[in-house]
């Protein structure tokens, strides 16, 4: 079954019960301090594991003329109705140990008594008792298709508890604590479901009734109580209760009931009359009320506490998702065959929707003619000059719901009019396939009749406002266009910021092509890899810059190019030693060096050797390494090359291949690799990687390479390594 059907089915639960759901939560909550407040009274006075019936029962006769019953409550405490030596009746709590009185049984307080009447029937008796039942029942249909929904988004069962992105706030907490709460709810909801149907009688009765032969009672061999075996060897935490017998006569006997059986002792000889099963349904239920309740556990009633607390919270976030997706809708004041530009989005939150409505709307605001839709709804657009698809990515490099059947549309569906259209992506390089569907997009547009691309598929990383203000612009001035996007409503101030340390700082020298290495010292070393990105804030707004990160020794190491006016290059150059800022890791796990590979082949220009130093240097199991670097002039890296040459002294790097554009042949990196054709046919014949970090223009020139390569020496299509991740790029 697809995803959106699990997720309309967990909302048509929700909102069909969300009313009653609310109502027993809040009170569930309430009722659980009812357990905990019993627990902490001072009743539980001995180990009952530790006390034989026959020890307690010794105690009762020494203390107490007549007994009349001793029972055990869920939590542990002993109650008694005994006559005292002045005839009195003495009922409450005992010491089991020496049967002295400790004190008064506990009434539930009115207050407990009300809201416990209203959890379970909402004051309207047996209608109320079906209600309450039914929306157990529903609520824990709607754990169930939370727990489909986690396990589709997570991509397999095995990777249930698996890490998730913070994206949303609602929607991590909801499937984070989905998953906490997930046990807990399942027992609530089928123990309240049990014991709904043990109310209404609907659970089978057990047959099984004592039978005594009451012609052979018999006073003799008479024993002393305590030393009837069953009371030695029967403890007092398997008993629920004793019944002594009324009067002394023979056909009178003690009635003990145990948590699974029943039995009938014989009062004079301590001969088991009569021995029944209780029935499992009777066991279950009295199971049952104490898992829903939290009766005798203060830990469990705080689990159903906190549990029934969290429902609140999915119902609360739950909607405000629903809200979001809703406010998201898009609207429109021109028809679709009417429209010069059309507009298709793909979005599984909306946060998509809203960069593309910003896009609609300032196009309506300039007098063009506009039509926004999704991308299922890809259609025939009669006048249409432009199309621009702006979509997000889900699952594992997968479309959005409302975008997974544009790629089967475009092929049934053709626009008879001369078109161009652009691809914008979103979505997060903390997934390996990053944009991957914007990819996919692209790729179908480009195979539409009369269609030709405007703009180079543009991509977009954690909805960064900056980045979809480039593409903005970019296309303008392809449109001679001057829209602007207001930033106020798209962009948020970055959450979650750590904070780093600087512990070694370069200049930037005009000599040494304006590059300088920044170190930091991060918190949490371990969790960063190689590969990674670090996330800085230059102005402490929204503004985003993203850096390659090396990890060395645990610190980050990073290599800037200092750009006149650059934002972040400028912050970064404007840092001194010891000073700490704030700015976070983005994860990157494509571009992480592979753990099992025959062989690598690292290929850089200029600051793209950051991450490439951190791989280097952490390359312990000694893979087969090889750099290509491409730069202007040795003397301007002279640091890095010198420690490059101890990588190739100790075997974690086994050729360095330099290319100096403006000294000695005057080369750039390409031509360096198409010299090493062998060896690059060699690496991705044999499954070996391909890693490629830096400029733009550099990969593109690369990849132009790699491609006669693989031409030329009879490999598969590039594209077969690109996807086989055999090519990873993380070039800028
Ligand atoms: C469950 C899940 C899976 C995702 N998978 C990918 C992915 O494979 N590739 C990617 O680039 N982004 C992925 N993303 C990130 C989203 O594409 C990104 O956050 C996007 O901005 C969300 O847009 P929306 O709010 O319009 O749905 C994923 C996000 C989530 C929550």
């Amino acid at each position: 079954m697809s995803i959106s059907i699990w997720r309309y089915s967990h909302l048509a639960l929700a909102v069909s019960s969300f009313i009653f759901i609310f109502l027993a939560s809040v009170t569930g909550i309430i009722l659980a301090f009812q357990p905990i407040s019993e627990q902490l009274q001072p009743f539980e006075v001995a180990d009952l594991d530790e006390v034989t019936v026959a020890e307690t029962i010794s105690a009762f006769q020494e203390m107490y003329p007549e007994i009349i019953d001793i029972k055990v409550d869920a939590n542990h405490f002993v109650l008694a109705s005994v006559i005292t030596e002045e005839g009195d009746n003495l009922e409450g709590y005992f010491n089991p140990n020496t049967a002295e009185y400790l004190g008064e049984e506990l009434k539930p307080s009115p207050f407990f008594q009300w809201v416990t009447n209203f959890h379970r029937s909402l004051f309207l008796k047996s209608v109320g008792r079906f209600f309450v039942g039914l929306c157990s029942f529903l609520l824990f249909l709607i754990a169930v298709s939370g727990t489909v929904l986690i396990v589709k988004r997570q991509r397999s069962f095995k990777k249930f508890f698996s890490r998730i992105v913070n994206d949303d706030f609602n929607q991590y907490w909801h499937v984070v604590l989905g998953r906490l709460s997930l046990i807990p709810i399942i027992i609530i909801t089928t123990t309240g479901v049990y014991l709904s149907f043990d109310k209404f009688d609907l659970l089978p009765e057990s047959q099984a009734k004592h039978q005594v032969n009451f012609e052979s009672l018999s006073e003799t061999p008479k024993q002393e109580i305590s030393d009837f075996n069953v009371f030695r060897n029967t403890s007092l935490s398997e008993i629920q209760s004793i019944e002594f017998p009324f009067s002394p006569d023979v056909e009178d006997y003690f009635t003990l009931k145990l948590n699974n059986k029943e039995m009938l002792v014989n009062q004079f000889t301590g001969e088991v009359l009569s021995d029944i099963n209780i029935s499992e349904f009777s066991v279950f239920t009295a199971l049952s009320l104490n898992l829903h309740t939290g009766k005798g556990s203060i830990l469990w009633s705080v689990i159903l506490a906190i549990a029934t607390v969290n429902i609140l919270f999915f119902i609360y976030s739950g909607f405000a998702m629903t809200f979001k997706r809703r406010a998201s809708r898009l609207k429109n004041k021109f028809k679709k065959d009417e429209a010069e530009f059309v507009i298709l989005v793909g979005s599984e939150n909306g946060s998509t929707v809203a960069y593309a409505n910003a896009l609609h709307k300032q196009l309506l605001a300039s007098g063009k003619t506009s039509y926004i839709t999704e991308l299922n709804h890809y259609s025939t657009f009669k006048t249409a000059k432009q199309i621009v698809a702006i979509t997000a990515t889900y699952g594992q490099g997968e479309a959005p719901t409302n975008a997974n059947k544009f790629l089967k549309l475009t092929e049934e569906i053709e626009q008879e009019q001369p078109f161009s259209f652009s691809v914008v992506g979103f979505g997060s390089l903390a997934y390996p396939d990053f944009c991957k569907f914007a990819e996919d997009a692209n790729q179908a547009f480009l195979k539409l009749k009369n269609a030709t691309q405007l703009t180079e598929l543009h991509t977009i990383n954690d909805k960064s406002f900056e980045a979809f203000d480039a593409w903005v612009k970019n296309w303008n001035s392809k449109l001679n266009l001057s829209l602007t996007i207001p930033e106020d409503k798209l962009t948020a101030k970055p959450k979650n910021l750590k904070r780093f340390v600087v512990v070694e700082k370069e200049l930037a020298q005009v000599s040494a092509d304006n590059t300088f290495s920044v170190t930091l010292k991060p918190k949490w070393p371990k969790t960063i890899k190689s590969g990674d990105l670090l996330a800085i804030y230059p102005k402490n707004d929204h503004r985003e810059r993203l850096y390659s990160i090396g990890r060395i020794n645990g610190h980050v190491h990073l290599s800037i190019k200092l750009h006149e006016c650059g934002l972040g290059s400028g912050y970064l150059n404007d840092l001194s030693e010891r000073q700490t800022f704030k700015a976070r890791i983005v994860k990157n796990p494509a571009f992480h060096f592979p753990k099992k590979v025959s062989r690598a082949i690292l290929i850089a220009n200029g600051t793209g050797i950051a991450p490439f130093l951190g791989m280097i240097d952490e390359n312990k199991n000694q893979v087969e390494t090889h750099l290509y670097w491409g730069i202007r002039r040795k003397s301007s890296s002279e640091t890095i090359i010198a420690g490059l040459q101890k990588d190739l002294e100790r075997n974690r790097l086994n050729t360095l291949n330099l290319a100096c554009s403006q000294e000695g042949q005057k080369q750039y990196v390409q031509d360096t690799i198409k010299t090493d054709a062998a060896l690059i046919t060699k690496t991705l014949s044999e499954n070996g990687v391909i890693m490629v970090c830096g400029s733009l223009a550099m990969q593109n020139s690369v990849f132009a390479v790699l491609k006669s390569i693989c031409a030329e020496h009879s490999l598969k299509p590039f594209e077969f390594y690109r996807e086989n991740q055999q090519i990873k790029t993380d070039c800028y």
